[in-house]
């Protein structure tokens, strides 16, 4: 039988756990696929540091491989916009289908990447590209085509997991945690991706599109990282029963003009008896909620190399099937277009911690603050009296511009020695 060729574009954590698999599960491949698959190349940019991979399959020239007669199918765990959508683009107008871990590319160029893979009649698949080893985009894709789904909710980066994990569990340093993901493979090539949230934004782009059929872009996402986040954050959380956690929130909003689609990704505190705050190291979860389906929980292992290229050769096996039935299958659907909804328009929850002398003095004053901003209070903790209390507020949902005005004016209250904590709510009843 002939061998399926495959082009391994990148061989780094990813692509470096694909080539160890294929070459390891061969035999199972065969079968399950109907015929064999046989890495073919392997492109990478600095081929002195790949000892470990025969040197008759390396090249650094990713172009040349993936438009070689021999190839049959592009594996692209390289990275980054280019030369990675070049190479699949080349790819997929050549007549090879693709799979790809590229989250950034994906949410930034998904429409017209669909939309060439659909005119050559190939396949583009990228599973890994959110969550890991979870499978999460075919059964949003293909188990729930026949439903509608309301809202998506879940962890979605393992870096910035395992950071947050481990400053609550062992009181670590935010650098030291994330050296300590770098080092074990969870990071992204340049980790402020990750620190700064538009990994998770791309990710919630993805999901975003897939779960409304719409087109819904990395620039749509609204996004905050977690470099804010404090440690003081982290020990009020812990004093409140929360935890703080980088969650992404996709939802279907009904609005008088129709629906719209309000995605974003932020630091959290959620309650600790929260499903997700059990969430930890670079494990992610995700909460899929549909009308007919109800609550679903996804729930596996978010980042690392083996973990990742599961889901590669998933699909992997999926588009060589494909590829032998001589048929692709079908791209996600954006038939239903609901446009973006601004931040601006999606209030949420806050907490609020306040430095304050003269407890029963500010506590009127406080109040009025938020009432003149018209930010309504679900409760209020007090902590010591006296000159040295923390005042801990909790809001009902707000709009930004009016929490931000509330601060601001609260800065200006004499006894309001210090606003030492403000971060989003999610989760409390
Ligand atoms: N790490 C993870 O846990 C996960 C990663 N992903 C995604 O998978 C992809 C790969 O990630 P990861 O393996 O961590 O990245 P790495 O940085 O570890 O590896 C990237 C690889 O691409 C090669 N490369 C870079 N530029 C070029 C180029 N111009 N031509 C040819 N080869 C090139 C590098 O070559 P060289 O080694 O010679 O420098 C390296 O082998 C990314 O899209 C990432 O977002 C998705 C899910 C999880
Ligand atoms: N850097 C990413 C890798 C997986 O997508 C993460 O930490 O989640």
């Amino acid at each position: 039988m002939n061998p399926l060729k495959v082009a391994l574009l990148g061989c780094g954590t990813v692509g470096s756990a694909v080539l160890r698999l294929v070459e390891e599960q061969a035999a199972d491949l065969t079968a399950r696929v109907g015929r064999p698959v046989q890495v073919a190349g392997v492109a990478v940019r600095r081929p002195d540091r790949h000892p470990e991979v025969p040197a008759h399959l390396l090249t650094t020239d990713a172009l040349g491989l993936v438009t070689r007669d021999d190839v049959d199918l592009v594996v692209e765990v390289i990275g980054g916009l280019e030369p990675a959508r070049s190479l699949i683009l080349a790819a997929i107008e050549s007549g090879r289908s693709v799979v790809s871990a590229n989250k950034a590319l994906l949410a930034e160029d998904g429409v017209a990447l669909h939309a060439a893979a659909a005119k050559a009649g190939v396949d583009l698949y990228y599973e890994a590209a959110v969550a890991g080893a979870i499978p999460l985009l075919r059964p949003l894709r293909e188990s729930l085509a026949g439903d509608q789904i309301r809202r998506v909710v879940g962890i979605v980066n393992g870096t910035t997991n395992y950071i947050l994990s481990r400053m609550a569990e062992t009181g670590a340093g935010f650098s030291e945690a994330l050296a300590e993901a770098t080092e074990l493979g969870y990071a992204e090539a340049d980790p402020t991706a990750d620190v700064d949230g538009f990994d998770a934004a791309a990710k919630g782009a993805i999901l975003a599109s897939l779960a409304f059929h719409s087109a819904v872009t990395a620039a749509d996402v609204h996004r905050e990282g977690i470099s804010s986040v404090t440690a003081t954050d982290v020990a009020r959380a812990a004093e409140i029963g929360c935890t703080v956690k980088l969650l992404a929130i996709c939802e279907r909003v009904a609005g008088e003009d129709g629906d719209s689609v309000a995605v974003r990704v932020h630091p959290a505190m959620i309650p600790t008896a929260h499903p997700l705050a059990a969430v930890g190291g670079a494990f992610n979860a995700v909460f899929v909620e549909a009308e007919a389906a109800g609550q679903l929980m996804f729930y596996g292992q978010g980042a690392g190399g083996e973990p990742t290229a599961s889901a590669v050769l998933g699909d992997l096996v999926a588009v060589a099937r494909n590829r032998v039935a001589g048929a692709a299958g079908a791209g996600p659907s954006a038939y239903a277009d609901l446009p973006a909804r601004p931040i601006a328009e999606t209030p949420t929850r806050y907490h609020v911690s306040l430095d304050v002398a003269d407890v029963p003095g500010v506590l009127a004053t406080v109040a009025t603050e938020f009432a003149r901003h018209e930010v309504s209070i679900a409760t209020v903790r007090q902590d010591g009296h006296g000159d040295a209390a923390t005042l801990v507020i909790v809001t009902h949902s707000a709009p930004d511009a009016a929490l931000s005005a509330t601060i601001a004016a609260l800065r200006e209250v004499p006894a309001v020695r210090g606003v030492t904590s403000v971060l989003r709510v999610e989760g409390l009843s």
